[in-house]
């Protein structure tokens, strides 16, 4: 997925953006051991969704929510990077603010998948151990 050598002028072509784009997903994917961790949760939570065969509407919410989680990751990898390239390893209280500020959006984030998580799971799983219907 390399890009042509030292580009620095804009992207030609759709196709250009697009690879360019894939390769920072990449790039992320391989350095980022908390985007990693969060793929595999993903996977495990998409693979439950089928087990469970639960309907449209819970797929799109699961979807959305397993999205938002990377986009905000993303982001948050985004916002250290440039962080990191201002302050060069200098110890700066701006710099923790702005870092752990972004983290906590990736905590928010996680926070909006547990309530989807809990509200698409809990019905069906409920149902499997036995629990009363006026439950849910
Ligand atoms: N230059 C800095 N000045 C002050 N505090 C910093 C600096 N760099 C990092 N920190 C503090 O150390 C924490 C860890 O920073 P680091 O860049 O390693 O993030 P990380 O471990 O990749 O975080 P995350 O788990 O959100 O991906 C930050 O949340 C921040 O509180």
């Amino acid at each position: 997925m390399a890009s042509p050598a030292k580009q620095t002028s804009k992207n030609r072509h759709f196709g250009q953006s697009f690879r360019h784009a894939l390769a920072g997903l990449v790039t992320v994917f391989r350095h980022e051991g908390n985007f990693r961790r969060e793929s595999l949760a993903a996977l495990l939570v998409f693979l439950a969704a089928a087990v469970l065969r639960v309907n449209r509407f819970s797929w799109l919410l699961l979807i959305l929510a397993v999205l938002l989680v990377f986009l905000c990751e993303l982001w948050n990898t985004i916002i250290e990077a440039l962080v990191d390239i201002e302050v060069e390893g200098r110890y700066d209280v701006r710099a923790k603010r702005i870092k752990d500020m972004s983290a906590g959006a990736v905590l928010v984030a996680a926070l909006i998948a547990v309530v989807c998580g809990v509200y698409v799971f809990f019905p069906p799983l409920w149902h499997l151990i036995g629990g009363n219907s006026w439950m849910i």
